[in-house]
């Protein structure tokens, strides 16, 4: 797919996202006269581009970053940021219609406005963007240039007529959604992450492609607004990856909320007729189809490596998996590092952020930083929402890891009882015989909060007996994750302890 030079148009233009666009792409821009040669050239200004920018100026380099469309990327403009501020509206009505649950009674009249749902998460992108500005980077010293980038050699780019030299440069292109090559699908028009946002109207039917983070949080938000959702993913579960159990609570949640699951399922062929869209599903040989007014595809994304002449300036790549990288972010051109979504299998703002800073160490300081040894977490922001962190049971067995597993259901967890959050569950994986923490997925309201805890016991070699002695405020969910450990210490009570401290205590 062809990108525009100019930026993505956005709907509707009001003074809310004139304050976003003057943010991350002045009107009034002129990009600067190029320096003789950069320490640090960037292509991309999403979250990769802009943090590696920010810190190799702050160390002292003469950095310049070009970006073709907007400041802030996919994060601020079409990605995290407009998903959560909408999912945490879709929550609240999800809330309101379930008042009786709380004790309180739901409201007489519970209409959703998704225009003013839209608003708000316009006003919080717009004011988020600030951090994303083009006046920061300037004020940093980053020199900036709007335009498409591209190698016109070794250590040279070009972008809006300007040549710009480098000693180091680096590649944070991001990525973009995947067309599913569906027949009928791009003649009947679709919806992806780059425009569902710019809706102001609530589809009334909507059939969500791809059971993925995106699909799944998608989903649900329309769901709670009021749209009726069918959600097709051609794996027998939601979010492949994660452990069995979190991913049957969430498509039984999904069921709760009113969303028509179709798992193992795939759309075959889109046609229009009538101003509806009809589309074909096969789930096995069960072959039916369903009319909606809208379509959202969340299958996957592909990495922006196109239009670069990345052959020019001597770095390898492949069209699905991206820029190729060693251990050290390094491209096969020793000048040229990657970062983000255009480089990394794990997609995710923390790890492009995570990314960059390695490359601002490993090309500015001869730094030997190693994306391996990164503990990445992920969260995918439904209700319940499902994080993890490090290994997963069936990846310890496959190399050959002995594994034992600590697991607390959240309704045993005071708050969550009290909050009426009590779907979901700790799971914490150990090495067997050991304390030392594998890896752990947290089904709960707060597990993207939550799983952080982990993360840092894994990333300082915290273990669980340790985490154990860690007094947890009373009554908060977290506390699940001391009664994980609380379990694990019970275990090192042998026969053997047990009758002597009965002894003991007897005398
Ligand atoms: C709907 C949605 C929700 C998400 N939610 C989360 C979440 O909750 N948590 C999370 O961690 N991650 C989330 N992500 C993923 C996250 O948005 C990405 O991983 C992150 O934005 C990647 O950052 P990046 O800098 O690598 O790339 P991008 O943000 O894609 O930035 C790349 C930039 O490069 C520019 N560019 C591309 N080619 C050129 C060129 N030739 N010349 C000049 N500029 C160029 C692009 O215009 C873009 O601005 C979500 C993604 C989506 C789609
Ligand atoms: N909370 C988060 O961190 C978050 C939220 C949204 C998106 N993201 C990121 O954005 C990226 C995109 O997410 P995504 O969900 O689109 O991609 P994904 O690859 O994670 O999931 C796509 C899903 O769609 C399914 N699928 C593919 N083609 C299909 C078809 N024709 N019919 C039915 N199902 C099909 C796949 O089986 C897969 O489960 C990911 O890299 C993700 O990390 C992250």
């Amino acid at each position: 797919m062809k990108r525009p030079d100019a930026p993505c148009p956005t709907a509707p233009a009001d003074a809310i996202e004139h304050e976003r666009l003057e943010n991350v792409r002045p009107a009034a821009w002129r990009n600067p006269q190029p320096a003789n040669c950069y320490g640090l050239v960037i292509v991309g200004g999403g979250t990769a581009g802009l943090v590696a920018a920010h810190a190799a100026a702050a160390l002292g380099a003469r950095v310049a970053l070009i970006e073709r469309n907007l400041l802030g990327g996919d994060c601020l403009n079409v990605g995290c940021v407009p998903s959560k501020a909408i999912l945490r509206t879709a929550r609240l009505y999800a809330e309101m219609r379930d008042a009786g649950q709380y004790g309180a009674r739901t409201p007489a009249d519970v209409r959703v406005d998704f225009a003013a749902a839209m608003a708000r998460m316009r006003g919080i992108r717009a004011r988020i963007s600030r951090a994303d500005s083009v006046r920061r980077l300037s004020a940093a010293g980053v020199d900036v240039f709007f335009g498409q980038a591209r190698f016109t050699g070794m250590d040279a780019l070009s972008a809006d007529g300007a040549t710009l030299r480098f000693k180091k440069a680096m590649i944070a292109t991001g990525s973009r959604p995947d067309t599913p090559s569906i027949p009928g699908l791009v003649e009947a028009g679709f919806l992806t992450n780059e425009n569902v946002f710019d809706l102001t109207g609530l589809p009334r039917r909507l059939l969500v492609i791809g059971g993925g983070p995106l699909g799944c949080e998608l989903a649900q938000a329309f769901c709670r607004f009021g749209a009726q959702v069918t959600i097709a993913q051609h794996w027998p579960l939601f979010l492949p990856r994660e452990e069995r159990d979190a991913a049957q609570l969430l498509a039984d949640a999904f069921a709760r909320d009113g969303i028509e699951v179709r798992l193992n399922t795939r759309a075959v062929a889109v046609r229009v007729e009538g101003g509806q869209k009809f589309v074909d599903l096969v789930s096995d040989d069960y072959h039916s189809t369903v009319a909606v007014d809208a379509i959202l595809t969340g299958t996957g994304r592909v990495p922006n490596v196109d239009d670069l002449n990345l052959e020019g300036a001597g770095v390898d790549y492949d069209k699905a998996d991206g820029i190729r990288v060693d251990d050290f972010l390094r491209t096969s051109n020793r000048r040229i590092y990657a970062a983000g979504d255009a480089c990394l299998a794990h997609k995710f703002t923390h790890t492009a952020d995570a990314s960059a800073r390695i490359v601002v160490r490993n090309a500015l300081f001869h730094g030997r930083q190693r994306m391996s040894a990164l503990t990445i977490p992920w969260c995918t922001y439904t209700d319940p929402a499902i994080a993890h962190v490090g290994l997963y049971v069936s990846e310890a067995n496959r190399r050959n890891i002995p594994v034992k597993t600590f697991t607390i259901p959240m309704h045993e967890v005071d708050r969550a009882i009290a909050d009426g959050e009590e779907t979901g569950f700790v799971k914490i994986h150990v090495k067997e015989r050991t304390d030392r923490i594998l890896g752990a997925t947290i089904v709960a309201r707060h597990a993207g909060d939550m799983i952080n805890e982990i993360t840092l016991a894994m990333v300082a070699g915290i273990g669980l007996r340790t985490l154990a002695r860690v007094i947890h405020a009373y009554p908060t969910q977290g506390e699940a994750i001391r009664k994980a450990a609380d379990a694990y210490k019970r275990t090192r009570l042998t026969p053997t302890i047990r009758s002597l401290l009965r002894r003991w205590l007897q005398w």
